[in-house]
């Protein structure tokens, strides 16, 4: 991937705090426009932390976080649901699909939300859901899925707006290691499809082996950036 552009999202010196607990202190981070970079380090180094940083969810309490253009940090929250509708999707562990929706529902909603009708959404969300090998389970509730097909559910609702960053937080962490590595090459060949880049936290070597690039956190920072892996 060239890195001769500038940087599509850049987190500089972030610092964050829960409390008394100092979960970034001075991280930086930057995604390239398709690439895929995984974010490794031990429990509690401020992995997640940083993800919501730079998805939007979280306001760090120091430094900056840019999209393009955007001072994310410093953005209105109106402004920030409207770039987590249009051009950022996101998939936790634990896929957190809504338990009432049937699947396919469930990948229609961010479409719905974004203005496209219920039948429209409907069929696009049938056909990612196709595309993950599980559109013969559009009308289950996610209680009914395995966990590997809810998690293959919550890569369609991610990638279904055509999103150009993806923000995956342990996207494998709840599966067995086949299905780990099932669903993280299907992420990945998604996402290379698309083009969106993909920003994967996982502490699994194995899962951050399918990136083209990691970085390591320690207490809060970046300890190290390693090369093409
Ligand atoms: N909402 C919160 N309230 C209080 N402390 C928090 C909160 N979120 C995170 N922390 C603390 O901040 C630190 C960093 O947490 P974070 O979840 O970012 O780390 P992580 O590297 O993703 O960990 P893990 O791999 O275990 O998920 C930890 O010490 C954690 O306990």
């Amino acid at each position: 991937m060239s890195t001769t552009t500038g940087p599509l999202l850049a987190a500089r010196d972030l610092v964050k705090s829960h409390g008394r607990t100092d979960a970034l202190r001075g991280a930086s981070a930057e995604l390239h426009a398709g690439e895929i970079l995984a974010v490794t380090g031990p429990s509690g180094s401020g992995k997640s932390t940083l993800l919501h940083c730079m998805a939007g969810i979280v306001r760090p309490d120091g430094g900056s976080v840019h999209y393009e253009g955007l001072r994310l940090d410093i953005c209105t929250e109106d402004r920030l649901s409207e770039l987590r509708r249009t051009d950022f999707g996101v998939v936790f562990q634990f896929g957190r699909l809504i338990p009432e929706l049937t699947l396919t529902d469930n990948v229609a909603l961010p479409l719905m939300l974004a203005g496209t009708s219920r039948r429209e959404a409907r069929a696009r969300a049938g056909e990612w859901l196709g595309r993950f090998g599980v559109g013969h389970r559009g009308d289950a509730r996610p209680g009914e899925l395995s966990g590997g097909q809810a998690q293959r559910g919550a890569l369609a609702r991610a990638l279904v707006t055509g999103p150009r960053v993806v923000f995956a937080d342990e996207p494998t962490g709840a599966l067995d290691s086949l299905a780990g590595e099932q669903v993280m090459a299907e992420l990945v060949s998604a996402a290379r499809a698309s083009g969106a880049a993909v920003l994967l936290i996982t502490h699994d070597a194995q899962v951050a082996a399918y990136a083209d690039r990691e970085i390591r956190l320690a207490d809060g920072r970046a300890a190290a950036m390693e090369g093409a892996i």
